[in-house]
């Protein structure tokens, strides 16, 4: 989905005489060919292709391969052993998690999606580290609520949200609590295809439509996480925007 939002953006920029949006595609092939899909892993190529097959257009919600190559340094510069996935898809971003953790690393991947994870899986299981990942068939709150409950505060030394954008700061509000100070918390899609950066009078009806409410649910987590002195924020704009939040106290 976001990368049709992108392109019809992208489309929208060109017909308003901007020229941007060739320009942007144009640099996003060359990052994506130049750099990052000859050190793609085998089973994330694989992985994404049998996304593509299956599920077509919304294939475009796994992460892109810079993204996922940025993930992995990071987490292997924070040596992360515990780790928290929330919205799992078919598992690109997942198995790019799982490739990083130490063999005795664990991530909690959450997704009510059981089927998408299943589509995803044999890749995982092809790249030998299914025994990295914890499952969870649910929604992410009902989940992280438990973890709670179980005593698992301040455990986590990263968290990776990607799923429902209505809910990011709510997930906020229990990452908080699950990750550990001096841990990190990425928040994709925060730039909402740059569409974040635009005032209502800018969009037609037609492409509020397209957009849909995840614009304004992004903005308002935008302005919350600049706002919020328990976190240090950086706001990247790989992909379709990453905003890391590094747990203060
Ligand atoms: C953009 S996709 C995730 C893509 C994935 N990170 C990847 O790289 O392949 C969003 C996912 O969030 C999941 N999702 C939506 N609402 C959710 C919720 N309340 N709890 C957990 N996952 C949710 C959807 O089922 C969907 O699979």
């Amino acid at each position: 989905m976001t990368m049709i939002l992108k392109l019809f953006c992208c489309d929208k920029m060109e017909k308003d005489g901007e020229g941007g949006g060739q320009r942007w595609r144009r640099m996003e092939r060359y990052l994506l060919e130049t750099s990052a899909y000859p050190r793609e892993h085998e089973q994330l190529k694989e992985l994404r292709k049998a996304s593509v097959e299956k599920y077509q257009h919304q294939s475009v919600m796994n992460v892109p391969a810079d993204e996922g190559q940025f993930l992995s340094m990071l987490l292997k510069l924070m040596n992360a052993k515990k780790t928290i996935e929330v919205g799992v898809f078919t598992g690109y971003s997942l198995l790019a998690t799982a490739l990083a953790l130490a063999n005795d690393g664990k991530v909690i991947a959450i997704d009510p999606d059981r089927e998408a994870y299943e589509t995803g899986l044999p890749y995982i299981q092809k790249a030998g580290v299914a025994h990295k990942i914890q499952y969870i068939d649910s929604d992410a709150m009902t989940a992280m609520k438990e973890f709670l409950d179980n005593g698992e505060e301040g455990t986590f030394d990263f968290a990776f949200v990607d799923a429902d954008k209505e809910n990011y700061i709510n997930y906020h509000e229990q990452l908080l609590k699950l990750v550990r100070v001096g841990g990190i918390i990425a928040y994709d899609n925060t730039l909402w295809s740059g569409t974040v950066a635009l005032v209502d009078e800018e969009l037609s009806q037609e492409w509020k439509e397209q957009i849909g409410e995840n614009r304004v649910f992004l903005r308002n987590l935008n302005n919350f996480l600049a706002a919020d002195s328990r976190i240090e924020l950086a706001q990247l704009s790989i992909g379709d925007g990453l905003s890391l939040c590094r747990r203060l106290k």
